[in-house]
């Protein structure tokens, strides 16, 4: 494809990318993962160049762009190699009219540039939610230990006692050590949020919003396989890709429970107050992972931001009855606004009196209310916000 044929399919690639943000559809990378699948033509070369330009034409813009060429324009302002590609080419896209508006620059939309700044988040904090993410990787401590582990390529060692750092975009899943569980993909933020748990061998320790089990497996690791580890989700998809994930890593001690929403306890309450430790992983706006999907941004609005911090207040409460007289329930959310993490926690601590906040020293991060701040620009990890609060006995 020639340079101008690359910027035109990243135009059009862009407007479905915008459409399925408005409609809530599929993510950027589930539409261009389709469009390579359907497009063998496109060589590696292009689709890395195709990739890159969309991803960056994303980022360049705050609002929701109303076309993909006025986001293709707005980047173009910043990358002055760009321009020149609107040449009218056979492939490529038409000429740049005199007076043709770009598409709004900006960290996202206004409003949420706002609530982001009531968080504190602004300046560098948050030009940093959308720079390029790294890769890290968790050493399974079920196969391997990070001492002594040799992996194919050079790594770093990151704050998470278990962590290691390696350039974006390598491809750790054609690794043999990753095909045998010694490593597992997991951002920083990710494992410092599951020390936080203080899980140990022979606990019951319930991770009520699961997913595909991230978490799960390294609480595994930390219970070494001992004891009971609940992982609950009402998402089937997501709930069912821990199973093989769990058989790799090697984690033998894990009980999955597809919960119905509305109705969650209900296949719980045989857990009511017996949890050493649960876990909340909450739904949120995600705001502290725009780095890997930047177009988040344009899928959140205000009714939906309150659907969620709703949600995430019923599923702190949910927690709240499964934790044993003098277990902990630890709140996790990769959302740097307020509403969603230490307000959040700050009113479940309010309205529950039989918690109390606990101080929770981790390898990084920073105070923020009642819990832990990370992000991208301090800690160079995804964004959380990492709680802990204690049943009195
Ligand atoms: C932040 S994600 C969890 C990520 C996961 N813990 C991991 O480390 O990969 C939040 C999860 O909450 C789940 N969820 C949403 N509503 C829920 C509910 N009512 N009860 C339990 N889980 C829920 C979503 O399906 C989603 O998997």
């Amino acid at each position: 494809m020639t340079p101008a044929a690359r910027v035109q399919t990243s135009i059009e690639l862009l407007d479905a990318i915008i459409a399925s943000a408005m409609a809530k559809g599929a993510p950027a990378d589930r539409i261009l993962a389709e469009w390579f699948r359907n497009n063998r033509f496109a060589g590696s070369k292009d689709r890395r160049a195709i990739r890159e330009l969309v991803y960056a034409a994303i980022r360049a813009c705050g609002p929701i762009p109303r076309t993909g060429r006025s986001a293709m324009l707005r980047l173009a302002q910043t990358d002055a190699n760009i321009a020149p590609l609107f040449d009218g080419s056979n492939y490529g896209p038409a000429q740049i009219e005199h007076g043709e508006e770009a598409a709004e620059g900006g960290i996202a939309p206004r409003w949420l540039v706002r609530k982001l700044a009531g968080s504190d988040i602004e300046g560098p904090e948050a030009d940093a939610l959308l720079g390029r993410a790294p890769l890290d990787l968790r050493v399974n401590t079920l196969k391997a230990e990070r001492a002594t582990l040799s992996l194919p390529v050079e790594t770093s060692h990151t704050h998470a006692p278990h962590g290691l750092r390696l350039e974006a975009g390598t491809q750790v899943e054609q690794w043999a050590e990753w095909r045998e569980g010694k490593v597992e993909v997991q951002d920083t933020g990710s494992q410092l949020a599951c020390l936080a748990v203080r899980a140990q061998p022979g606990e019951t320790v319930i991770d009520l919003c699961a997913g595909g089990g991230g978490k799960t497996l390294a609480l595994a690791a930390a219970m070494d396989n001992l004891g009971q580890l609940i992982a609950s989700d009402t998402d089937r998809n997501r709930l069912s890709r821990l199973a093989p994930r769990a058989e790799r890593a090697g984690a033998t001690n894990i009980e999955t429970r597809l919960l119905d929403p509305k109705r969650e306890f209900e296949l719980l309450a045989d857990l009511e107050g017996q949890a050493d430790a649960v876990m909340v992983d909450a739904p949120c706006s995600g705001t502290g992972t725009w780095r890997r999907n930047p177009e988040a941004r344009w899928r959140l609005d205000e009714g939906e931001l309150a659907k969620l911090t709703a949600l995430q207040a019923e599923l702190i409460d949910l927690a709240a009855r499964l934790v044993k007289p003098g277990g902990r329930l630890i709140y996790v959310t990769c959302s740097l606004l307020d509403e969603e993490g230490a307000g959040q926690f700050a009113s479940f601590l309010g309205r529950n009196k039989a918690f109390s906040a606990q101080d929770i020293s981790l390898p990084a991060g920073r105070k923020r209310g009642n819990g832990i701040r990370l992000t991208p620009y301090h800690e160079g990890t995804d964004g959380f916000f990492i709680a802990r609060a204690a049943r009195s006995c």
